[in-house]
């Protein structure tokens, strides 16, 4: 069970700073500023633990439609949380306010990524900045949940996410209204809420039950069901379930669906989150830790169940107050605070001790791209665990297992990168998401694109990988990409044979290709090798400049470096009394092998002179 510390780390190291143009010190610097934050947004309540510190931040920011109120509401936030961010008259404290700008900025990008491409949605500022992504996986992965993965199969589809995510949430909400009206306990919310998620499995049950509620001949639902039910009701208005998409913007009825199903989803998650730290059976969120209902939500007014469910105070007093009830124990506070403040100067430290290293080292990143199912992790596991785990007990040392520094057979240390699988016809939805986690591609020292050549479908894979690649905003088609075939294991007969053929790509930046077996770990020295040679040959990261005095006696290393040897590249050569004097580039491997034969730059001058 990680600590906080490691929560808040963890929360931060997973926003990618570059993706809002920010690299180096600035991107170190307002990591810094979202770990305080955070840091305070836990230490706030005593009770809180740490739950998703960063969503939840934005998504009481995200609440607000405009910029400018969801800053208002973050500034609000900030100066609750922390007095050292603001000062008391609410103008920013000089020293602090760049960085709540930026943690702001940083906040509605993130959102960003994700509304660009779901922009239909009224409500698009609150719901889609954390819904659909969190939502199918954390919702759905917490529940074994049948109707995730039908969702989950009509998003690849191409379905517009936000028609589908509210209808089976509401409609688990209708089937289970009587039962949580009575629930005081979050293991109960989350078995009642399992069960009849389990059993809704399109939008249309939600039609269907709307109707049974519109049209109640003989009243059959309790009549708190009744009421939930016709205050949704009314709310669906126009936006009829499980239609197609509408092509222009929907009218604003559907809006309070959207807050009432997400707001509910919202509180079920800080129970679930709570769940997770070990707070069993948790008290429901109490009116001042659940979420104010968003000003969009009252056209009309939530009925009195679902009020009674969230305890939820829709007064304007209570929207502003986040703050437990009770007064929390400053002495405590300060405690904790310090405490985890050391534990995250002590994450951080390590973790600038590895940049350090690895900027030090200058490693070349090595990325492993390919569709998915090609076996990228498998291969980055095995490479991995080809030498020893440094340092396997140090804090984080595997908390970003998508980077590992691994060190091949010659000697040569990478960066490897392990990335998201391709997929063909990938909903324009999601393609932003993808693309994000992908532009890591684009500082790429060299690409190893893993196929899975046992795949009937190899072909169109890689065509598809390619442009996908191409399509990335400032990718270098001249990075230098070595085809990795995988799963040679499942070939049969002369099948490898023909692979080579069949499977050469004409691509300005492809420079070879291997075939390997990721699973029994064959090839992989022809694969070591391929990078080797790719880095010295393609890359800045080429190689040592070496200055050799190679005696006649050993005029076989010469001639084999004259033979074309890939791991030496000879630049300037003179046959001298004393042997061949050479000016050469060479491989890690190369140069460990020429050591001895070595010579200073001035005794080079004084030969090269005689
Ligand atoms: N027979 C065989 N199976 C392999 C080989 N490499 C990987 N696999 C299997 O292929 C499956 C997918 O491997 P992963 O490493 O998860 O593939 P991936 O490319 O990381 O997939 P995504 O993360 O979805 O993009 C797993 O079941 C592996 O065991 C191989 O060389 N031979
Ligand atoms: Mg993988």
């Amino acid at each position: 069970m990680p600590s906080p510390a490691q929560l808040i780390e963890m929360d931060a190291m997973r926003t990618n700073m570059r993706h809002f143009g920010l690299s180096g010190a600035a991107a170190e610097e307002l990591k810094k500023t979202v770990q305080e934050l955070l840091l305070t947004w836990q230490t706030q309540e005593s009770e809180r633990e740490y739950t998703q510190g960063l969503n939840e931040l934005m998504a009481l920011c995200l609440q607000k439609r405009t910029k400018e109120e969801a800053f208002a509401r973050f500034k609000e936030l900030v100066s609750k949380l922390h007095p050292g961010f603001l000062r008391t008259n609410g103008s920013m404290a000089e020293p602090v306010d760049m960085a709540v700008c930026a943690v702001f900025e940083m906040l509605m990008k993130k959102s960003k990524v994700l509304t660009d491409h779901l922009h239909r949605v009224d409500m698009h500022f609150y719901l889609t900045g954390f819904m659909p992504g969190w939502f199918l996986s954390m919702f759905a992965s917490e529940f074994a949940w049948p109707a995730s993965e039908h969702l989950c199969n009509r998003l690849l589809e191409g379905e517009a996410i936000d028609r589908l995510v509210p209808q089976l949430v509401a409609a688990a909400i209708l089937r289970s209204a009587t039962e949580i009206v009575k629930l005081e306990d979050a293991d109960d919310l989350i078995r009642v809420l399992k069960g009849s998620l389990s059993e809704v499995r399109t939008g249309q049950d939600l039609e269907a039950l709307v109707k049974e509620i519109e049209e109640p001949v003989e009243p059959t639902l309790p009549p708190e069901v009744a009421e939930v039910g016709s205050f949704l009701v009314k709310t669906v208005g126009s936006g009829k379930a499980g239609k197609a998409k509408p092509k222009t913007k929907r009218p604003g009825s559907g809006r309070s669906l959207w807050c009432l199903t997400v707001f509910f989803v919202q509180s079920t998650f800080v129970s679930f989150a709570r769940r997770g730290l070990g707070l069993q059976g948790a008290p429901l969120p109490s009116a001042t830790s659940a979420l104010p209902l968003p000003k969009g939500f009252t056209p009309t007014s939530p009925p009195a169940a679902l009020l009674r469910v969230h305890e939820i105070a829709d007064s304007p007093k209570k929207v502003r107050m986040l703050r437990p009830a009770k007064q929390p124990d400053k002495s405590l506070m300060k405690r904790k605070i310090a405490a985890t403040t050391k534990a995250l100067d002590e994450v951080r430290k390590v973790r600038a001790q590895q940049r350090e290293r690895h900027f030090e080292l200058g490693l070349p990143i090595v990325s492993l791209v390919g569709y998915t199912n090609a076996g990228k992790s498998t291969l980055m596991n095995a490479l991995a665990q080809q030498v020893e785990v440094k340092a396997k007990d140090r804090l984080f040392e595997t908390l970003d297992p998508t980077r590992r520094s691994v060190t091949l057979p010659g000697g040569r240390q990478i960066m490897l990168a392990d990335t998201v699988g391709f997929i063909q016809r990938l909903p324009e939805q999601l393609v932003a998401g993808f693309r994000a986690t992908l532009e890591e591609v684009v500082e790429t020292t060299l690409i190893l694109h893993v196929v899975d050549v046992s795949s009937p479908m190899a072909a169109q894979q890689i065509a598809s990988v390619l442009k996908t690649l191409k399509r990335l905003r400032k990718f270098k088609p001249t990075t230098p990409q070595i085809m990795v075939y995988n799963k040679v294991d499942r070939l049969e007969g002369d099948q490898a044979e023909q692979l080579e053929q069949s499977l050469s790509y004409p691509d300005p930046g492809i420079v070879g290709h291997v075939q390997i077996s990721a699973l029994k770990g064959t090839g992989f020295t022809a694969l070591s090798e391929a990078i080797e040679e790719t880095l010295m040959k393609h890359t800045d990261f080429g190689a040592a400049s070496m200055r050799l005095l190679i005696p006649y006696t050993d005029s076989a290393v010469y001639a084999k470096m004259k033979s074309g040897d890939s791991q030496v590249k000879i630049n300037s050569e003179a046959h001298t009394s004393d042997g061949y004097l050479l000016q050469v580039t060479a491989s890690t491997t190369a140069e460990r092998m020429l050591k001895s034969f070595e010579v200073s730059e001035e005794d080079y001058e004084i030969i090269a002179a005689m």
